[in-house]
Order: structure tokens, then sequence, then C-alpha cells
């Protein structure tokens, strides 16, 4: 089984600013200049650590491409596209839509080669050249809906992906799964009504975007039944999650029958994380990729593809990324997590009554998948 690998480093040169972290720098107003939380560090020192580790030899690395104005439009508006274009051409760069979601200048380009990357993933699949990939990309996009930039993504890279898969290489249902720490309300809207894409979204309840990501979003019209929120409350650590993914994905997944499943890879669930309130360590995303490549192998060939979204601790979202990426090669272990011993206490977090209400309210919805 081959894994691809897709990383470039432009995506390292998308320019989010000197931002205090998360808002515009304001100094006559007391809010000082910092660096933007989603700045380069956390994907470089992941890159590197998957070379210096040796993973890279077992991969198949494949070179990105921009994707073309047809694909993004199979996703976004013209005008989001045009207004994207218009802010990366500015000399001090722009904002994507929200108004903390930093365009730098020439950062269209780089967008559109982040989700260039994702597409020639999905071509390799296709083509069987690889089962399984990872696309170390930057910007990130599950927040980006047809028409607006946020929450710091740009273009919908995994939609769009979706989006490719299914006109240009016949593969009709595909599942999204997105576990990063905040809802994939991007890409739960663009594929609402939609019966041929099912949306999972694990995520801290009522973190980002504020008030969306509910277990009532359950799809809308033919699409009914076809979005699954798991808002699990802030603190939910190792069990948790594997219980959601138990309870929840992997039913959902059994019964939709996807030919194709792509992994919103977001990794700020982390307990490092300074973005969000989980307790994940590298065991949890080592055991949650299992069994999605577990499902993948026994619905879709093992037709498995992650896309980077979040995951902001420079020193800790490397060894995640590694863990996910190690079960996507089914290789043993090169580098043991260093942290390991010190969230050991972590990893026994158990499943939490209010936990299990959040999972079991979502998991009453996976019957009414068809
Ligand atoms: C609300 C609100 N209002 N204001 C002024 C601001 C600055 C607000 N939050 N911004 C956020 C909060 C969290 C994220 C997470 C992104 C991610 O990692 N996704 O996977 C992005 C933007
Ligand atoms: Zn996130």
């Amino acid at each position: 089984m081959t894994t691809g690998y897709v990383f470039h480093p432009e995506y390292l040169w998308h320019d989010t600013g000197t931002s205090a972290g998360l808002l515009p720098a304001d100094p006559t107003a007391g809010v000082q200049p910092a660096v933007h939380i989603e700045n380069p560090e956390a994907k470089r020192r992941t890159h590197e650590l998957i070379h210096a580790c040796g993973l890279m030899a077992e991969l198949l690395v494949i070179e990105p491409r921009r994707a073309t104005m047809t694909e993004l439009l199979r996703v976004h508006t013209p005008a989001h596209v045009q207004h994207i274009r218009d802010q990366s051409d500015l000399r001090g760069g722009g904002d994507a839509g929200d108004g903390f979601s930093p365009v730098g200048h020439g950062s269209y380009d780089i967008a559109r080669l982040a989700a260039g990357g994702l597409l020639a993933l999905v071509t390799a699949v296709a083509d069987g050249d690889i089962t399984t990939g990872y696309a170390l990309t930057r910007p990130p996009g599950h927040h980006a809906t047809a028409d607006t930039g946020m929450g710091f993504c740009l273009f919908n890279n995994i939609a769009i992906a979706a989006r490719h898969a299914q006109t240009l290489h016949g593969m009709t249902r595909i599942a999204i799964v997105d576990w990063d720490a905040h809802h994939g309300n991007g890409t739960q809207t663009i594929f609402y009504p939609d019966p041929t894409v099912l949306t999972i979204s694990l995520h801290q309840a009522n973190c980002f975007p504020p008030d969306s990501g509910w277990t009532h979003e359950n799809g809308i019209a033919d699409g009914t039944g076809h979005a699954l929120n798991v808002p699990l409350p802030a603190g939910s650590g190792h069990a948790a999650y594997l219980h959601a993914m138990r309870q929840v994905v992997i039913p959902a997944l059994d019964r939709f029958r996807p030919d194709l499943i792509l992994l919103a890879n977001g990794v700020d669930a982390n307990v490092f994380d300074p973005m969000a309130r989980q307790m994940l360590t590298t065991s949890t995303y080592r055991h949650m990729t299992r069994l999605l490549v577990d499902a993948a192998d026994r619905l879709c060939h093992g037709r498995l593809i992650a896309v980077h979204e979040g995951g902001y601790s420079p020193f800790y979202t490397p060894y995640c990324v590694l863990a996910v990426l190690e079960e996507l090669t089914g290789t043993t272990t090169r580098v043991a997590d260093p942290f390991a011993t010190v969230v050991a206490g972590y990893t026994a977090e158990p499943l939490r009554p209010h936990q299990q209400d959040a999972i079991d309210a979502a998991a009453a919805l996976v019957p009414h998948i068809t």
C-alpha cells in the first residue's frame, strides 16, 4: 500500500502578518502586534520531523499544482474567488472575509496551490498510484463557505477535492470526517442539501464558529441525515473521542458506503493546543486514524486522504500529524512521542457522562443515513 505526501515551501509563505494572535494589531487601542496564531511554524516543523525521522523515504512525494478557476468554482462563487484575488494583489494583503483571516500578498496563488495539492492526491488515488495520502497544506480550508473565507480559511480545500473526485474520477459518494477541534461549518454548509457527500464533524462544543455545529444540524432537503455533528464538551479526551469514533463515525461510514473517505485532519484538539480546550494525545490520533484506515479498507479499497487543517502548538503538532501519517502508511513508529510520559494522565482521562450524552445524541441520527 502506497501513501502519497504533498508539501511545498510556498505553503510557508502564506503571510498572516503581525496580528496579536487572533486579532489585527491596533497599537493605539492597546492591541500590540505579535504573530498570527495561524503561522508557518507548526507546519514547517511537521514537515521537518517527517523528513528527519526517515518516514519521507516511505512516502510517494507528489508535486502540488495550482487549482484552476474551474476547480475553485465547483465550490466557491466567482465573487469570493475575485475577493481573495483582489486582497492578494494588495501590497499589504487583506482579509478573507471575517476580519481576522489574513490574506497575504500573493496568498491567492498559494491558496490555489493548497487546493491543487489535495487535488493531486485525489487523482493519484483514482489512478491507483496511491491508496492513502496526506496533504500538509496551508492555508487551511474547512471554515470557508461558498461565498466567504473565515477562521483563517481562504478556499475550502476538502470541498473542492470532494467535487473533483465526483466530477473527474466518478467517485459518487464521498465521506468527509473532520476531527479538527473546531466545527467544519464551511464544509457542512457547502454540502448541506447534498445526499452524495456525508459530512461528519467532531469538535469542541460552541468553540468556533460560535453557536455552530450542534447535533440538530443534520442536513436539509435531499441532504437531510447526511450531516452529522458531535459537539464534545471542553475537556473531552481520549476515551470520549474514541467512543465518538466507534459509536458515530464508523457506523455512519458503514451505512453510507463511501467511494472515498476524506479526513480534515486538524490536530488542534491536542492537549497542548492554544486554540481549544480538548485533551487528545498522539495516542488518540493514532487510534482514531487506525479506525478510519480499517473502515476505508472495508468500504472503499482503502482509499483515505487526509488534508491538514488546524494545529497550533509548534512542538506537539508535528508528533500528532506523525501519528496520523504512520497509521496511513501502516509503518511502525520511528520516533516515539517525547511528551508521552508528560501526558500519560491525560490519555487516561475517562469518558464522562455529559460527553457520553453528546455522543449518544449524535449516534441516534446514524440509522437515518441512506
Ligand atoms: C468569534 C470571533 N470574534 N472575533 C473578533 C474573533 C477573533 C473571533 N474568533 N476567531 C477565531 C477563533 C478560532 C478560530 C479557529 C480556527 C481553527 O483552527 N479552525 O480549525 C479562528 C478564528
Ligand atoms: Zn481548528
